[in-house]
């Protein structure tokens, strides 16, 4: 069973041996246990529904309470306090096209809002109901699962929008196919999901951003039903994918989508690389990237992420001897780990590593072989459910995302790691920060950082904290030239960032596209572009 207030499956603990604690302790202080609300006592105090049931959609508390909210951190503020703002008044399950076109039609007549609800692992607002006087009905996809055609000719896959990242992938190998895209929400985030955020998963150098996966799909919108076909690539003007990329929820639920699938690989291989310092690693990304090697992903850890994982991955012993061989290497304090994957035949799988090798070994970089590549391959679902470990000790944890150009993303980690720092200091409190590069691209690369503190146990604290914090390092990333999100969309909390990247002219333009397909702004109103859309 899913979690209602956390991460994942209520079934998987992620312990952390007594050293990585201790490591905790000294770098954050002592912490007390995080609050843990009972959905029991949640669903009680609900308010009453101003929707009634029927047979398009359930009001029944324990559904509104499961829909309400994402998994942003101040998500989890309200869900683990137990002080959810606000509900849908009603959930909806359609399970077809049809279904779907007569939960928008009902809506539309009764004034209502809709807010689109795939895998609910938005990190940033994009399924949170706001304040309304209209009443308002999530509408779950996760019904809508299943593959449709599969053209093993052509390499398409047609599946329901609501399919998430396992059943996508297990129902595709079972023909000898497979998508590629994992981010690492992947157990719990939908097809549909990634399309209208962006989503980019770990392997996309190799791969591609959903973006280069998204072939054509059909959507429901207020205004009518608008079919994207799939071509292999078209000159015919505007191509209509890009209105449904990012779009949010904003325009339409996404009910079909038809993907660019790839032919299961004979191999897939991932080591781990460790060079003395932060630039030598940059470097090295750098050159693998603008050489455009066959290889299927590029990720970096700074020296912080480097000792954290370390500290927080228990074989304690293993992890000691291992140092002592780096250092002997020339990997001290400053080192940084790097994983590199590859994906392919044998074949070519052993000659893009070869390739990669020449450049690591260029930057002094130190090959440790496929046993660490095989330990990230194999935690890299898992290490999510740190997030409740953590919490259940009293730490909270987040992250901003953001993409520059090479010689910004030293200046941008800094200002972005230092501006999180500051932010708490103030009450007195020591953010850990540490960032990794998990996507690289001719031009530039995406910085990903993360920031753990302690929880005050007092909600309205916490809250506030999280707003300076997110603030502080929403504006660094700004100022720095980076985008507001590289692959979490932009939802309720980048949102005030949006225009120093669109520009006026281009939150208007956005707008009339929404007023186009949704004149009532009736459509998850208030995300991605600020603003009414009429
Ligand atoms: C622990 C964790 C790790 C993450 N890692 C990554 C990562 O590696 N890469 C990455 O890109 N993101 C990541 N994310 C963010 C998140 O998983 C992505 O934004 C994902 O694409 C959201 O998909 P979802 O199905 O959960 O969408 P939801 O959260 O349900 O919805 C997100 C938005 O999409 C809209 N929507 C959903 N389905 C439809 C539809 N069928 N039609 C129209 N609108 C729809 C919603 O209205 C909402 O605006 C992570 C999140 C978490 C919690």
């Amino acid at each position: 069973m899913r979690r209602w207030n956390g991460w994942g499956d209520e079934q998987i603990q992620l312990a952390l041996v007594p050293e990585a604690k201790q490591f905790l302790r000294e770098v954050l202080g002592e912490a007390k246990t995080g609050p843990n609300a009972d959905f029991n006592t949640a669903v009680a105090r609900l308010s009453a529904s101003r929707l009634g049931d029927t047979k398009l959609w359930t009001t029944n508390p324990a559904q509104r309470i499961r829909y309400s909210l994402g998994q942003s951190l101040p998500d989890w503020l309200q869900l683990r306090y137990g002080q959810i703002a606000q509900t849908p008044d009603a959930v909806a399950f359609p399970e077809s096209r049809e279904e779907v076109r007569a939960v928008l039609q009902r809506a539309a007549q009764l004034g209502c809002v809709v807010i689109p609800y795939g895998g609910g692992t938005s990190v940033a607002g994009h399924v949170n109901v706001q304040a309304s006087s209209r009443p308002v009905i999530t509408l779950v996809m996760q019904r809508m699962m299943q593959l449709q055609s599969l053209d093993k000719e052509a390499q398409l896959a047609t599946f329901g929008a609501g399919v998430l990242g396992p059943d996508l992938e297990a129902q595709l190998r079972a023909h000898g196919f497979m998508l590629g895209h994992f981010p690492q929400s992947f157990e719990y985030s939908s097809l549909g999901g990634w399309v209208v955020t962006r989503s980019s998963g770990q392997q996309s150098l190799g791969y591609g951003r959903i973006e280069a996966m998204f072939a054509g799909g059909h959507l429901e919108t207020p205004t009518g039903t608008l079919d994207i076909r799939a071509f292999p690539a078209s000159a015919a003007g505007t191509d209509l994918r890009e209105l449904v990329l990012g779009s949010e929820g904003r325009i339409g639920v996404l009910t079909d989508v038809t993907v660019r699938v790839q032919r299961l690989p004979e191999k897939e291989s991932f080591i781990a690389v460790c060079f003395s310092d932060w630039e030598s690693g940059r470097q090295a990304l750098r050159q693998m990237a603008q050489q455009q090697m066959p290889l299927s992903m590029l990720r970096l850890s700074n020296a912080t992420e480097t000792a954290t994982s370390l500290k927080l991955a228990g074989h304690v012993q293993q992890v000691a001897w291992l140092e002592r061989y780096l250092r002997w290497r020339g990997c001290a304090e400053q080192k940084c780990m790097a994983i590199i994957g590859a994906s392919g035949s044998a074949l070519q799988v052993r000659q893009a590593l070869q390739q990669a090798k020449a450049v690591w070994r260029l930057h002094g970089g130190v090959g440790l072989g496929t046993l660490l590549g095989k330990k990230w391959q194999h935690g890299r679902f898992r290490n999510v459910y740190l997030r409740n470990t953590l919490w259940d000790m009293g730490y909270a944890i987040d992250t901003v995302e953001t993409a520059t150009d090479w010689p910004g993303i030293t200046p941008m980690m800094q200002a972005v790691e230092q501006a999180a720092r500051a932010a708490l200091a103030e009450d007195g409190e020591t953010v850990h920060t540490y960032t990794h590069l998990s996507h690289v691209y001719t031009q530039g690369a995406s910085v990903y950082t993360t920031f753990v503190y302690r929880l005050s146990g007092d909600y309205q604290t916490d809250l506030r904290r999280w707003q300076r914090l997110k603030r502080a390092a929403s504006e660094s990333i700004t100022a720095f030239g980076g985008t507001i999100s590289h692959q979490h969309g932009v939802g309720l909390d980048h949102a005030p960032y949006l225009h120093t990247e669109k520009g006026e002219a281009g939150l208007d333009a956005i707008r009339s596209i929404y007023r186009h397909f949704d004149p009532q702004d009736m459509m998850n109103p208030g995300k991605c572009v600020a603003g009414k859309g009429v």
